[in-house]
């Protein structure tokens, strides 16, 4: 059995995750369940799955959070980021399934390596904000981190019994989002409804909108650098509409490994909860017949600015990709508030960027002040 901690439960992958716990429960339990707000919810997973313990952002959400439960409950209820790190180092965890979004991920999953358990990580920006602190730790505890982003869960399986010394370059898959064939003259009319729809994938609202403008790509560049040790040079973005292809890896000898699959996280979750084992989620492979074609082309750098910072922040190194990941944080936080256009994004990081002495080789007390800098900065750029 696999005892889970669920850091994200109420999001979407977190209810992806939880969906999988259901179809095998002698497989897994859920031993912790963490969310920010969404009390409701997570009273209801509570009352479903009985963990030990359960926690949420602050002390008025835990006590909502209590209202809703029988007196019965033998939940312990916990909040704030003291909770997030006892339910990721609980004892009798074997796994800590990272999704929640955003770089508040990253001291509940240091915690969880601290503690050594096996991390499923799909929370990208922990790597983006903290990659050159959490691999070597995750090496010197022994800790497994498992990808759960699909292109990551893709190369993963790709790279399985090949020597990495013989991969010539990682190529990572994109959508191109919902505007891949706007004019550039019409970005900057682009609204929130029109940068929610995403083509292919059905996630939450951050990473739909990083999705938009490409930046989710740019973070993947670099969560990808950190988990398999390849320099962002290595890496190549190509524009992939249909999502069928994953990602792939290419070798030395100018062999491409691909994985292929639906535009479905259940895949992805499955593979990292059960590692090295696949399970039946009853996911039919895609149905290559009816596929009219799978297309690849090379992204718009100009019209996707997001991108070209995302590769500007990896050459910077130190904490400038914090630098980056905080400022976007910030401006999608404010587009999906419409407070501000769509093309105010990457305007809004490169001028925070911009404005950073970069730290070299930083330790956690300076990527936590970079953060803190990076968020007050761009806020002051929200309204020049
Ligand atoms: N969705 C997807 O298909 C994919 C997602 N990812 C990555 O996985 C992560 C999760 O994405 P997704 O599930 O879409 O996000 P959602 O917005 O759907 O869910 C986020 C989860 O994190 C919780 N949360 C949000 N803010 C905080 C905070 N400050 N402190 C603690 N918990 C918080 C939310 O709780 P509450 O509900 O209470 O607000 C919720 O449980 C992201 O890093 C994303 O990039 C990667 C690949 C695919
Ligand atoms: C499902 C997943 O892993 C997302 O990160 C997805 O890749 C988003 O699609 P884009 O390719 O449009 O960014
Ligand atoms: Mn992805």
């Amino acid at each position: 059995m696999k005892y889970l901690t669920l850091l994200g439960s109420t999001g979407s992958i977190g209810k992806n995750v939880l969906e999988i716990v259901r179809m095998y429960p002698d497989r897994f339990a859920v031993k912790t369940l963490c969310a920010a707000t969404s009390v409701e919810l997570l009273a209801e997973q509570i009352l479903e799955f009985s963990p030990e313990l359960a926690c949420v952002i602050d002390e008025a959400h835990r006590d909502r959070l209590k209202a809703l439960l029988p007196p019965s409950c033998a939940t312990e209820l916990l909040f704030g980021e003291g909770g997030y790190k006892a339910a990721a180092s609980c004892d009798g965890v074997s796994m800590v399934v990272s999704a929640f979004v955003g770089a508040a991920g990253l001291v509940p999953t240091l915690a969880a390596i601290e503690a050594g358990k096996a991390v499923a990580l799909a929370n990208k920006e922990t790597l983006v904000t903290a990659g050159d602190l959490v691999m070597p730790l995750a090496a010197e505890k022994g800790v497994p981190i498992l990808p759960v982003d699909s292109e990551h869960s893709a190369i993963f399986q790709c790279l399985n019994g090949e020597n990495p010394r013989e991969v010539s370059k990682l190529i990572l898959t994109a959508s191109g989002g919902p505007f891949r064939g706007t004019p550039r003259e019409a970005m900057g009319d682009i609204s929130l409804a029109q940068a929610l729809n995403h083509p292919t994938w059905s996630m939450g609202k951050k990473i739909t909108i990083d999705s938009a403008t490409l930046m989710n790509k740019g973070l993947e560049v670099i969560e990808a650098h950190h988990l398999f040790d390849v320099e962002a040079q290595r890496i190549e973005v190509v524009v992939h509409p249909q999502s069928i292809v994953h990602s792939m890896v290419a070798y030395v000898d100018g062999v491409v490994m691909a994985q292929l699959g639906q535009p479905d996280m259940k895949g992805a979750i499955a593979y990292a909860l059960n590692y090295p084992s696949r399970m039946d989620i009853g996911m039919d492979p895609p149905d290559f017949a009816a596929l009219a074609a799978l297309t690849f082309e090379a992204p718009d750098f100009s019209k996707f600015r997001c991108l070209k910072l995302a590769f500007e922040a990896a050459g910077a190194g130190g904490t400038m990709p914090t630098v980056l990941n905080a400022a976007n944080e910030v401006a999608v936080a404010s587009f999906l508030e419409e407070r501000i256009g769509f093309l105010d994004i990457p305007r809004i990081i490169e001028a925070t960027m911009d404005a950073h002495p970069v730290v070299t080789r930083p330790a956690l007390d300076h990527v936590q002040e970079a953060d803190t800098w990076a968020r007050r900065k761009a806020t002051e750029f929200i309204c020049p």
